[in-house]
């Protein structure tokens, strides 16, 4: 029997409101023809208004979740989003170490919209000591890039610099988010390649609140594209195309951020499985 159909991995904590974690990863991956399968690091009650309780899974439960998949599927690609805290980063590191689930993104998730922590601050090195060394590809937005390079972002130049500083850490590939340039009209991410080649991705903003999981978005589809064997250039192309199509074919769901349209097509040959 051949296991040959393109399969990613997300390890990331849920949201039961669906928009965000490992649900947006799910139906991201689903939607790019990728057969997707989860490590749950941590459960949240959580809706599109904020984050009303956490739990993380004990280290245990993580290492059978990988051990479980490693014993039967073939993952191409994998990342990472919500960890918790530094005992479940160090779980998670542990495992990535032990087993090959393909290229890793990692998606250093710290403090979702409505502003409740998802990552306490004494796991911070933890990510950049730890994970980053094992990441294919790094996605902070942009207070996670502050946090992780240890200097401020007032401007686009600045997010050169602190995508050069992440690439010095080791991590072969950085995408800096701009999401967050909340007076900008644009949202331009920068690209560094680990072949030297590096340039912007640009969108206009689009003027919504119904933003939630933007980020998870865009690094699962990363993910799905590298499990079909897309190259990280393409995987990131691909990727800002169906998160700006997710976000300006929007639905309305819940009473705050709203998640996206999961749905969205993208045409051309980007929708090619
Ligand atoms: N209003 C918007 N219009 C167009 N693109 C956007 C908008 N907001 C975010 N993006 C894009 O979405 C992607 C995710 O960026 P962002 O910086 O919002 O991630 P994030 O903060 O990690 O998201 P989240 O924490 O909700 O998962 C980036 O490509 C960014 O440019
Ligand atoms: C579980 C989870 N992961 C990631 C995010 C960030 O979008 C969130 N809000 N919740």
């Amino acid at each position: 029997m051949t296991n040959n159909f393109p399969q990613a991995l997300t390890i990331a904590g849920t949201d039961s409101g669906g928009g965000a974690g490992i649900a947006a990863d799910f139906k991201t991956m689903q939607e790019r023809g990728v057969f997707a399968t989860m490590v749950v690091v941590a459960v949240t009650a959580q809706n599109t208004l904020g984050v009303q309780d956490a739990l993380p899974m004990p280290p245990k439960l993580i290492d059978e979740q990988c051990a479980s998949l490693a014993a039967d599927l073939k993952i191409r690609a994998c990342k990472t989003g919500m960890l918790a805290d530094p005992t479940r980063v160090t779980a998670v590191v542990k495992n990535l170490q032990k087993y090959d689930f393909g290229p890793v993104t990692v998606d250093p998730v710290m403090i979702a919209k409505g502003g409740a922590k998802l990552l306490s601050d004494d796991a911070i090195a933890t990510v950049r000591d730890q994970l980053l060394p094992l990441a294919s590809l790094v996605t902070p937005n942009l207070p996670e890039a502050e946090e992780l390079a240890g200097m401020k972002i007032q401007t686009e130049a600045d997010m050169i610099t602190v995508g050069k500083l992440l690439q010095g850490m080791g991590v072969k590939n950085v995408l800096v988010k701009g999401g967050h340039f909340a007076s900008a009209d644009e949202a331009n991410d920068f690209v560094l390649l680990e072949n030297g080649h590096n340039f912007w991705l640009t969108a206009k903003r689009i003027p919504t609140h119904n933003t939630h999981g933007t980020g998870d978005t865009i690094s699962a589809c990363i993910t799905a594209e590298l499990a079909k064997g897309k190259s990280m250039e393409e995987a990131i192309r691909i990727g800002k195309v169906y998160v700006e199509a997710t976000i300006k074919d929007g639905i309305n769901v819940g009473h705050g951020h709203g998640p996206l349209n999961h749905w969205a097509q993208i045409g051309g040959d980007q929708d090619e499985i």
